[in-house]
């Protein structure tokens, strides 16, 4: 199936946002639909906060089953379980404290209450990726059911925001997270972007998924967006990295997309 980025392009930031949450509730109903249940990776930011809001909003959020919906995060600062910065936190704030969910399912990388160091917190992570990719597998009784389990659950839906430095998850331009190429989590060290400490998702375990979505607004990202659909390598600019297996779009706002190629502009309103 064709990977090639798809962009649609939204008014403006708040539309964006409404838009994203709309797709994401068809996509976990129709997943739901065919699996039972459905994974969701969630990103912090402006806009992935923003989303979750906005679906905890929607009159449509309860056609999705929220108890069986697997929550993951691709990216979680290594600070204190309470402290405001927390990726976790700010989700629950907007979405997960206001909709069924199943404690089982919510998966939030570890904090520094627990862990002394990112990388034991991302080992940690790593260990309950493939404990759900063992018992996904062991429930699998299809016939293509493969031989061993993978090192990740099935993924549906990725979201991830970028920054002006193109940095997705916490997967910083030069640094070391963006050129692994083993590991499914790490532990970085020096983010250029307070807090320092951070657990990542890496771009192997990214690219499992389904779908990717790269949601972003903001005309200072105009310049990262512009250098990922013009192909450029991810080690410099990460955003050019992510691929989703059936699917990657680029849900930004008009912004944000100054400097994208028109030729992958999409001219109907939706780029569904
Ligand atoms: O961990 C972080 O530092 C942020 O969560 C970061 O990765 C964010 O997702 C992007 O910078 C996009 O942010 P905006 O959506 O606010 O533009």
């Amino acid at each position: 199936m064709s990977v090639d980025p798809r962009v649609s392009i939204h008014p403006d930031s708040s539309v964006l946002m409404a838009a994203i949450a709309a797709r994401l509730i068809t996509k976990l109903v129709d997943v739901q639909d065919k699996y039972g249940e459905a994974t969701v990776v969630l990103t912090g930011g402006t806009v992935g906060i923003g989303t979750l809001k906005a679906v905890a909003d929607s009159p449509a959020a309860p056609a999705v089953d929220w108890s069986k919906v697997n929550f993951w995060w691709g990216d979680e600062r290594f600070v204190g379980s309470a402290d405001p910065d927390r990726n976790a936190g700010q989700a629950f704030d907007a979405l997960l404290s206001r909709i069924p969910v199943d404690p089982d399912r919510v998966h939030i990388p570890g904090s520094s209450d627990d862990f002394e160091t990112p990388e034991e917190a991302a080992e940690d992570y790593a260990r309950r990726l493939r404990e759900a990719a063992a018992a996904e597998h062991a429930a699998d009784m299809s016939d293509d059911r493969p031989e061993e389990p993978a090192a990740l659950p099935r993924l549906d839906v990725v979201l991830l925001g970028v920054g002006p430095d193109a940095h997705v998850a916490s997967l910083f331009p030069e640094q070391a997270g963006i050129r692994e190429k083993e590991r499914t989590v790490v532990g970085v060290r020096n983010s250029p972007k307070p807090p320092p400490l951070r657990i990542s998702l890496t771009l192997p375990a990214i690219n499992t998924a389904a779908e990717v979505w790269m949601v972003v607004a903001g005309e200072d990202k105009a310049g990262a967006v512009g250098l990922a659909l013009a192909g450029a390598t991810p080690v410099q600019v990460p955003a050019a990295g992510p691929r989703g297996t059936s699917r990657t779009l680029w849900l930004i706002d008009e912004n944000a997309a100054s400097r994208v190629p028109q030729q992958l502009v999409r001219k109907d309103a939706t780029g569904a």
